[in-house]
């Protein structure tokens, strides 16, 4: 395309404050590509086009239509120069935590596809795939992020691994995730202190309006739980439990025991949890009651 892909195309120091830190390996944006299975109904959403890699091969793909989000101005007018011709491609300037999440020819964007920038990881995630306590506001097919390491395999863990985390709950709730591959920190220019990693995410198609309400809960309960995240559940939540019927016939049916700690629970039997006591429980001075 055009000739002009190489990361030095036009001048710009990288800013930290951007988390800029332009992915050079050709495999892994090809990787990162494939794993969005682009047809030609899709329109794609793409976070921080920063100097074009991954847009060019998103436009190269068979996707109907690209709309980019870029926050710095700078490689805004840069972008523009390489890629306003194409007539699938959009590039919005703003921030991504409060730009329009819709495209700019009217299309529904259905995918999100990048390489997104670190240090607004958890908002983004939010905005993307909504909250225990809040809809998003767009319900997207499949996003594919390239991320810090760390977080990615807090998304992939499952119940009994060091890495399972309230973030592994909340997140595993919602969507469904999926590793697509390793990034060590030599594919970037300039390399970042941290390896990386893609993730597939596939938000759940139909989520039951009522499951927000237990959310909410469910969200007090995850920050309880795992402030003490080696301590036993006995010794955090416990005493709600012990002092409610209910919640010890739940533990018992779910085969669930106090001695247990939280990251031994899994995403389903948090959330029964927190319907359980959203049945028979009030919150009172931040303590849990029986009604
Ligand atoms: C890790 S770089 C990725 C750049 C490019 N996509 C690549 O793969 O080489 C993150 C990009 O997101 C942009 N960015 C940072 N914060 C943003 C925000 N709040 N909204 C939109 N873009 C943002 C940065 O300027 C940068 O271009």
């Amino acid at each position: 395309m055009g000739g002009d892909n190489t990361l030095n195309d036009f001048r710009h120091i990288p800013r930290k404050r951007f988390g800029q830190h332009w992915l050079k390996d050709q495999g892994v944006l090809d990787q990162i590509v494939k794993a969005a299975e682009l047809n030609p109904e899709d329109c794609v959403l793409e976070v921080g086009p920063g100097k074009g890699a991954l847009t060019e091969k998103l436009i190269e793909s068979q996707a109907k239509f690209i709309q980019a989000i870029e926050l710095d101005r700078d490689l805004v007018i840069g972008l523009k120069k390489r890629f306003n011709h194409q007539n699938k491609f959009s590039l919005r300037e703003g921030d991504i935590l409060s730009a329009p999440l819709d495209a700019e020819n009217g299309v529904t964007i259905n995918k999100v596809v990048a390489n997104i920038p670190y240090n607004i990881t958890g908002p983004l995630l939010k905005r993307l795939i909504g909250e225990l306590r809040k809809a998003p506001e767009n319900s997207f097919e499949t996003l594919v992020l390239l991320m810090q390491k760390e977080v990615a395999q807090r998304l992939l863990a499952r119940p009994g691994n060091s890495n399972f985390s309230a973030l592994s709950v909340r997140v595993q709730l919602l969507a469904k995730c999926q590793d697509v591959c390793d990034v060590p920190s030599k594919c970037f220019q300039p390399a970042p202190k941290v390896d990386s990693k893609v993730v597939m995410i596939k938000p759940f198609a139909s989520i039951d309006p009522d499951f927000y309400e237990v959310g909410n809960l469910l969200e007090k309960l995850l920050k309880h739980a795992f402030a003490g995240r080696r301590k036993k559940l006995r010794n955090t939540i416990g005493s709600f439990v012990t002092s409610n019927d209910q919640i010890k016939e739940f533990f018992a049916y779910r085969g669930i025991s106090l001695d247990q700690r939280p990251q031994e629970i899994s995403p389903s039997n948090w959330f029964g949890l927190a319907k359980a006591l959203k049945e028979t429980c009030v919150i009172e001075n931040g303590t849990f009651q029986s009604k």
